[in-house]
């Protein structure tokens, strides 16, 4: 099949090499010139594992990019990929994707075939009516030849190849046979290839289905962290309760780890949309309200442990770890940022490492001091706060004897206790 995907971020250009790689001709629609000569040259315009030897297989053959709209109506189906950021009441920006829906409607103006706009950005429920309309109006007099379709995305960013080839679920979301047809040709190899289950509903449903399982996971960790907090509180160590309560199957021992809490492009962004569309429709959603606010808490929590043991005004501390989870360079919602906030409002001298985020974090924290490894910014520190699960974290050892007091408050449950070494664990 032809398939456009607009939009070329994290979501669009994994979900487009993926494509391509099932054996669908694709091409990737971005407005940034920069992101789209990096996919033309076979370069992943962002990290994310496995993405690079993707695209250096599949550009030039089946997979290219442009900045142009214009031969949309020549693909079968077009998926949205484009940002759907919050805004500061919690409710979603749905300009950008509202104006990428508007021009794919206007490309499809001379259609005389059939057309399946697909929206695989997320949105609330209420904004799906707000994009089928954007879309049909810019099609003008070729509304009866499109229809819009959700389609939403559960990949994970550092795994989001493995997630999109490998899928636990894939959702329809349509309003009609043919399109829902349309979609099982899209994804029909990899259904074949890995049995994955397939959901179809209607697009609101879809829609509402992706809110729900982020919404859900968030306030798992939330759980998790909330009965951490209480477990630190007598000495009990966290990772062991949930060692045991995750042998209940009706618990599961996935998404159990407990720490400075669940950061990210998505589940911040996703948890606040839906609380704010509950509010809007005349419910409120308490449970979730307290979801944000012991995740809100947990960086606090984690610079306290420290300021317990040192007194960080003037002083070099290490932050070891900026992106929102390991194997990606994102910062959308680091854990890391409230961390260097509330280090900086103590007057500490702030000197950060990670192995891949450095640059984006550089953009936002520009004062902070980088530092070239992990070694470099323990040397001479007067405490560590460890906020990103990279592995590499892992095997530091006498790295720690460099520090001017050795105090390491670990948020990710990652470094070895070893005598010379203070060691706080953030709810163990
Ligand atoms: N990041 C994830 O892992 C993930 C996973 C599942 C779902 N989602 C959802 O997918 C959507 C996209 O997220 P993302 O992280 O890929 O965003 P992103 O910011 O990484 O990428 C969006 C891209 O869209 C481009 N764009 C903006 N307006 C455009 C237009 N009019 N025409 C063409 N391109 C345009 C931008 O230049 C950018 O490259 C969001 O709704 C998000 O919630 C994200
Ligand atoms: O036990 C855990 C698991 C995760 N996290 C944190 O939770 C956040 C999110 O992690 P993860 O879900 O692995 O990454 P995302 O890429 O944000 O993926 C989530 O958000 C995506 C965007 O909507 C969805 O597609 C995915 O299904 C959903 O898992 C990160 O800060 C993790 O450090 C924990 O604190 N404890």
């Amino acid at each position: 099949m032809q398939i456009n995907i607009i939009g070329s971020g994290y979501v669009g250009t994994t979900v487009g090499a993926c494509l391509a790689d099932l054996g669908h001709e694709v091409t990737t629609i971005d407005i940034d010139e920069e992101v789209v000569a990096a996919i033309n040259a076979g370069e992943s315009p962002i990290h994310e594992p496995g993405l690079d030897d993707l695209l250096a297989e599949h550009v030039g053959e089946s997979l290219s990019a442009t900045t142009s709209y214009e031969n949309l109506a020549d693909a079968d189906v077009t998926f949205l990929a484009v940002q759907t950021p919050s805004r500061s009441d919690g409710s979603i920006d749905t300009g950008p994707l509202l104006s990428a829906a508007e021009m794919t409607g206007e490309a499809l103006r001379d259609a005389t075939e059939r057309h399946l706009v697909v929206v695989k950005s997320t949105v609330t429920p209420p904004n799906v009516e707000e994009l089928r309309a954007a879309v049909l109006d810019g099609a003008g007099s070729a509304r009866d030849y499109v229809e819009v379709a959700a389609n939403p995305e559960f990949q994970r960013e550092g795994s989001a190849v493995e997630d999109f080839l490998d899928p636990q679920k894939i959702v329809f979301g349509t309003d009609s046979d043919w399109a829902t047809e349309r979609l099982r040709a899209v994804y029909a190899p990899l259904v074949a290839d890995t049995g994955a289950n397939v959901v179809e509903t209607d697009p609101e449903t879809a829609m509402m289905v992706k809110y729900a399982n982020n919404v859900f996971l968030a306030s798992k960790i939330s759980l998790i962290n909330e009965l951490g907090n209480v477990c630190k509180e007598f000495g009990i160590d966290a990772y062991e309760v949930a060692d045991a309560i995750g042998m209940d199957d009706r618990i599961g021992e996935r998404f159990l780890r407990s720490g400075v809490g669940w950061g990210g492009s998505c589940f911040p962004k996703d948890t606040a949309a839906l609380i704010d569309t509950a509010r809007e429709s005349g419910y409120d959603p308490e449970l979730l309200e307290a979801v944000v606010s012991v995740n809100d808490g947990q960086p606090d929590r984690m610079v306290e442990l420290l300021t317990d043991h040192v007194n960080v005004e003037g002083r070099p501390i290490a932050v070891l770890g900026l992106s929102f989870k390991p194997g990606t360079g994102d910062i959308r919602n680091s854990r890391a940022i409230p961390v260097i906030e509330r280090l900086d409002a103590l007057g500490a001298e702030v000197v950060a490492y990670d192995p891949v985020a450095i640059d984006n974090m550089r953009e936002r924290f520009p004062e902070v001091t980088y530092a070239e490894d992990a070694a470099d910014a323990l040397r001479d520190a007067h405490g560590a706060l460890v906020v990103t699960d990279w592995d590499e974290f892992e095997a530091l050892d006498s790295e720690f004897d460099a520090m001017a007091r050795p105090v390491v408050v670990d948020g990710r449950h990652v470094v070895e206790r070893r005598d010379g070494l203070t060691y706080e664990g953030l709810t163990w």
